[in-house]
């Protein structure tokens, strides 16, 4: 089986450059768990619900709507939004919750801000920070470019010296303070989910050097990579992490947290896409 679900993407892609009637920005945005408030500081112009869109999957998550939406954040600057994305532990494949960025590619999107709501494992860290991701460590045992590979698509041996682009990574340093953030910078670890972590697997991932703990946008960042495109990824510290935090975890205490951030986190990247 191939890496990449090529046709079918480029079928999605014709379908949605056909039902939108504003032409496909270049940049997209993901946003993660509770981070859907970014929606409501730009102006939105029009939203095709996944369920609508061929070979698309669905978002079965709280917090995660499932609509793909064109919205204004600047005279003649419009971005492209997933409100929802698909998580390995939902039961998709590593290819399915990456179907999306294969859509992108073929959209044309150059330029990829991913977002998600995360566990601190940085002691340093308290939840409501904000975190530039600037590394990752795929902890799933699986990977979406297993599969036979087209070269037309991206290089069999994809390099990862630099997932997270230096570019976007200053920029959005550049714009924090204006924005009223004050960034952390680190390295994200994907575990599959859905169980939040064990106190002995937050240990292990510290030792591993984990500064935020999640279960997404691995996949998505190492698709985009495959692609080309630029991508900026930043974790909202919902909770600290097992064992450092004084209390259990649960969903909609992650929700309720990026929900308390969701202001400044929008207006940073809203500053961010208007300058890219
Ligand atoms: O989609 P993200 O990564 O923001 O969602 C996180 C990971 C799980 O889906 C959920 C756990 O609370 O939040
Ligand atoms: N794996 C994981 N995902 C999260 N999403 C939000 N908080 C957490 C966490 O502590 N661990």
């Amino acid at each position: 089986m191939n890496n990449v679900r090529h046709e079918e993407a480029k079928l999605s892609a014709a379908h949605l450059q056909k039902a939108f009637s504003h032409a496909i920005p270049e940049t997209a945005v993901i946003l993660g768990s509770g981070l859907g408030d970014f929606t409501k500081i730009v102006k939105v112009l029009e939203s095709i619900s996944y369920g609508d869109i061929p070979h698309f999957p669905q978002s079965s998550v709280a917090g995660h709507k499932g609509k793909l939406t064109i919205a204004e954040v600047a005279d003649g600057k419009n971005v492209l939004i997933m409100e929802g994305r698909f998580h390995y532990y939902e039961g998709y494949t590593p290819q399915e919750v990456t179907f999306p960025i294969a859509v992108f590619k073929e959209l044309g999107i150059k330029q990829l801000i991913v977002s998600n709501a995360a566990g601190g494992c940085n002691p340093s860290f308290t939840a409501g920070d904000i975190m530039i991701i600037d590394d990752h460590i795929n902890l799933t045992g699986n990977h979406p470019l297993i599969g036979k590979n087209d070269d037309a698509c991206g290089p069999r041996f994809l390099d990862q010296t630099a997932p997270y682009s230096p570019r976007l990574i200053a920029l959005a340093e550049s714009l924090a303070t204006e924005s009223g953030v004050a960034p952390k910078k680190g390295t994200y670890v994907k575990m599959t989910g859905p169980t939040y972590e064990t106190r002995a697997e937050i240990k292990m991932v510290q030792s591993y050097g984990a500064d935020s703990v999640g279960m997404s946008t691995v996949y998505e960042v190492i698709m985009a990579n495959y692609f080309g495109m630029e991508v900026l990824g930043i974790s909202c510290i919902t909770n600290m992490a097992t064992g450092l935090a004084k209390t259990h975890h649960n969903h909609a205490a992650v929700v309720d947290v990026a929900n308390s951030v969701s202001e400044k986190f929008s207006k940073w990247v809203k500053n961010i896409v208007v300058a890219l």
